[in-house]
């Protein structure tokens, strides 16, 4: 059977196998389509059913999560964790809270999470978990009560050598500050490395904050030298105002580019002048308010209520919010807005119409799994830096998350050349992660 041939049946039976995941499923998808060169040179892989395996978690984990609310009502929230493979090191990915989670998108993140770890040159292996748990308009106590309810069943599945969850979206370092609370009390062992995004006074470590958004904007900044070209004068858009996207503005800011708009749930604001992000941080991280209140600060910039920010035009894209955020139609404003690259900061926020698009257009294309790595680069640096004690200067720390995005990048670069894709970075971040997990895999035997 030829190799495109032996790729469709598996395909097929993921789908069969893993009923109603679509987001798994295009996950998937992606990556194999990819891999159908690596299996003609490498009939190997194919002979011990490598892709099957891959595709199959080792250990999905399902568990009621009970808490009760500032009211004394009783809420019952489902918990999930699916570690889905170890070739490389302990299984390492975050945990999202949020009321879309179900068990096809811990899956995809796993999925993704597995290629990632590996593009990351860290000896980490890919998990994820999360819960249907909203945080948005809950009490700190409420936060913390769910937190530990979650953790009274998850810590007999994690450990430093084992599991190491860290944030996703609805978790930061206040959630996993009362995870590692709750993970401490109930096992008596201060295991400083089963969490990574811990807090700074208590075994976090410098640049993980900031790591996901600066690495992705490091990579952009890899993308435009590529093409002779820098970040300098350029206008930006990025979606989301969390984590990722907060950090990602401001790097950009820093490397000479303007950032004219960014989003959340509830709309997009458009700042021509450049995005406040001092004021970002304080209305997102310390306030928790909705992004219409940065206009009440800034009136020269003008919030646009349940519109993708997309419509904005922008030389440089980076989505930092959600999967599946750009489709065929914010694509097509993209690219007539003569849109050079796009950046994923989030996981698979660009949908298979759109990364088509982009490649008839010309446009440069960075997946997730390669240009939002320095997240969880970031995440094993902190467990490096736990296991001997130590912690380093914000300076090094960042000298290392450019050193590993620029690294990736190469790699990235080079695997779609090597293939006869040039440019091509989603051919070349998935065949260079997959090959990675595969020689592992083959190394391990049947397991
Ligand atoms: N935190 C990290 O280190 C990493 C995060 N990512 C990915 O980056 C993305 C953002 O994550 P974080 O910034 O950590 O989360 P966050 O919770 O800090 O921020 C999420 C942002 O996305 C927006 N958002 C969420 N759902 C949305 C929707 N349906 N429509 C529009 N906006 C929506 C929220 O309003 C918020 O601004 C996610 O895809 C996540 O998987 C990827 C790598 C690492
Ligand atoms: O830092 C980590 O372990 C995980 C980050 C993450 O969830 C991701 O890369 O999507």
């Amino acid at each position: 059977m030829k190799a495109q041939d032996k790729v469709d049946v598996i395909f097929d039976a993921v789908v069969r196998r893993n009923p109603g995941e679509s987001e798994f499923h295009q996950a998937v998808h992606e990556v194999l389509e990819s891999v159908v060169p690596v299996l003609d040179r490498h009939p190997e892989y194919a002979d011990v059913k490598i892709i099957e395996r891959i595709c199959e978690p080792e250990r999905q984990i399902i568990f009621r999560v009970p808490w009760e609310d500032d009211r004394g009502e009783v809420h019952i929230n489902r918990g999930f964790r699916v570690e889905f493979n170890s070739a490389l090191g302990p299984f390492k990915g975050g945990l999202r809270f949020h009321p879309s989670v179900y068990l096809g998108i811990v899956k995809f993140l796993g999925f993704e999470q597995v290629f990632k770890n590996a593009l990351s040159g860290m000896p980490i292996g890919g998990g994820k978990g999360g819960s249907d748990f909203d945080p948005k308009g809950r009490s700190d106590r409420e936060v913390m009560r769910f937190c530990q309810s979650f953790m009274t069943e998850l810590y007999r599945h994690i450990g430093e050598y084992t599991d190491v969850p860290a944030g996703d979206i609805g978790v930061g370092g206040r959630e996993i500050g009362y995870l590692f609370g709750q993970y401490k009390r109930i096992t008596n062992r201060y295991e400083s490395a089963v969490l990574t995004g811990k807090g700074l006074s208590y075994g976090g470590a410098q640049v993980r904050r900031e790591a996901t958004g600066y690495g992705a904007v490091f990579f952009a900044e890899e993308m435009l030298r590529a093409v002779h070209d820098s970040l300098e004068g350029k206008r930006v858009v990025v979606s989301g105002s969390g984590n990722v996207a907060i950090y990602a503005i401001e790097k950009v800011h820093q490397l000479g580019g303007v950032v004219v708009a960014c989003s959340d749930s509830s709309g997009y604001v458009h700042d021509d002048k450049g995005i406040d992000v001092e004021l970002l941080k304080d209305l997102k991280e310390v306030r928790r308010a909705r992004i219409d209140a940065y206009v009440g600060r800034r009136p020269h910039a003008r919030f646009v209520a349940d519109r993708s920010v997309w419509e904005v035009p922008c030389q440089v894209a980076v989505p930092c919010a959600t999967q599946n955020e750009i489709g065929a139609a914010e694509a097509k404003a993209l690219i007539s807005g003569n849109c050079m690259i796009v950046v994923e900061g989030a996981n698979m926020p660009a949908g298979p119409e759109a990364i088509r698009a982009f490649a008839e257009a010309g446009v440069r294309f960075a997946p997730g799994k390669a240009a939002n790595a320095g997240g969880v680069a970031a995440s094993a640096l902190e467990m490096q830096q736990n296991a001997s004690r130590d912690s380093w200067t914000f300076e090094f720390s960042e000298q290392r998350l450019r050193d590993i995005m620029g690294d990736i990048h190469r790699r990235c670069y080079a695997t779609a050349e090597e293939y006869g894709m040039p440019g091509n970075y989603v051919a070349g971040a998935n065949i260079d992660g997959f090959r990675r997990v595969a020689e592992a895999m083959l190394a391990h035997g049947l397991i």
